[in-house]
């Protein structure tokens, strides 16, 4: 019955294969999930990792992506998202909800729920979308300090750290650049260089720091949304897209919901419609039979 019901790898497996793809040779793309489903898609659609957001969990709480959200709950909804899949997952913890002791707990917390990673930012509080204008940060000792307590915290060495700088909106590139290096000394397995704009942004970025970079394709940003392939060639160790899945389904909902609404019936929309077939194939219903012959002992007609 392996991989019915949760995941079948540890998060301790897990964890091993996130570290070592950020030093493969490809690219490590990790779609956002909105949900354990989402994330089951992500997987066998051949992703090599999943993405919890901060802006699409708190968007789907009905809020703005301004810190609301507390550790508890980002850390149930994430470890619901970590245990269907197989895949490495990497949670947006914002800020680190709190001060440095509460980015200690956080670790502890997300090595708990079977995460693989988390990116601290070095944003204040009431942070903001890192697309946004008008962000502020932290002085780079106090980044540094958050980073040193996750670092301390976690117990297997394998939980990868990313430390995300904001500061190349706010300061410029080359301030980005020394906070990168700052975040690094402080034992950051990874940097996550928020909002760069162009190809040459994030070259620059690659040729100044020697550890794992992460890219983050929003959209509707400040970025280009530069192909994973031509960010692999940058030197780019992995990418994240973020709200995108969030972004497609809700395009889809609201398009959906207008046509009820005007024409009185789903009729035309059946077709764009993931079936009733596909996703029970995706959630492998079938394979319930191995705990009770009796779950799936039903026929789905062709149109289904
Ligand atoms: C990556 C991000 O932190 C997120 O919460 O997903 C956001 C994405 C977005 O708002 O588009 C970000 O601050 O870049
Ligand atoms: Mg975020």
């Amino acid at each position: 019955m392996t991989g019915l019901i949760a995941a079948a790898t540890s998060a301790a497996d897990k964890r091993a294969a996130f570290r070592a793809s950020l030093t493969s040779e490809g690219i490590t793309r990790l779609p956002g999930a909105i949900n354990p489903l989402t994330a089951k898609l992500v997987q066998e659609i051949g992703f090599e990792g999943v993405y919890v957001s901060g802006g699409a969990f708190s968007a789907g709480l009905g809020l703005p992506d301004i810190g609301l959200t507390t550790l508890t709950e980002v850390t149930a909804h994430s470890a619901q998202i970590a245990g269907v899949t197989d895949l490495p997952v990497l949670v947006d913890a914002d800020t680190g909800f709190g001060e440095p002791m509460s980015a200690a707990r956080t670790v502890l917390a997300f090595e708990d729920a079977g995460i693989a990673g988390l990116h601290l930012e070095d944003q204040v509080n009431p942070k903001r979308c890192g697309h946004l204008d008008g962000k502020a940060i932290v002085p780079t000792d106090e980044m540094v300090r958050r980073l040193r307590a996750a670092v301390t915290a976690r117990r297997d060495p394998n939980f990868v750290i990313c430390a995300r700088t904001d500061a190349a909106g706010i300061d410029g590139i080359d301030a980005a650049i020394e906070r990168a290096k700052a975040y690094a000394d402080a034992g950051a397995d990874m940097i996550f260089t928020e909002a760069l704009h162009t190809e040459a942004d994030f070259e620059k970025f690659r040729g100044a720091v020697d550890i794992p970079l992460l890219a983050n394709m929003t959209e509707f940003g400040k970025s280009q949304l530069i192909p994973a392939q031509t960010l692999q060639n940058i030197g780019y160790n992995a990418v994240i897209y973020p709200v995108t899945t969030l972004r497609l389904a809700m395009g889809a909902i609201e398009a959906g919901l207008r046509e009820i609404h005007a024409k009185g019936t789903q009729e035309g929309l059946v077709d764009q419609m993931q079936t009733r077939s596909r996703l029970y194939a995706l959630l492998e219903y079938e394979r319930y039979n191995e705990f009770d012959s009796g779950v799936f002992n039903f026929t789905l007609g062709g149109n289904q």
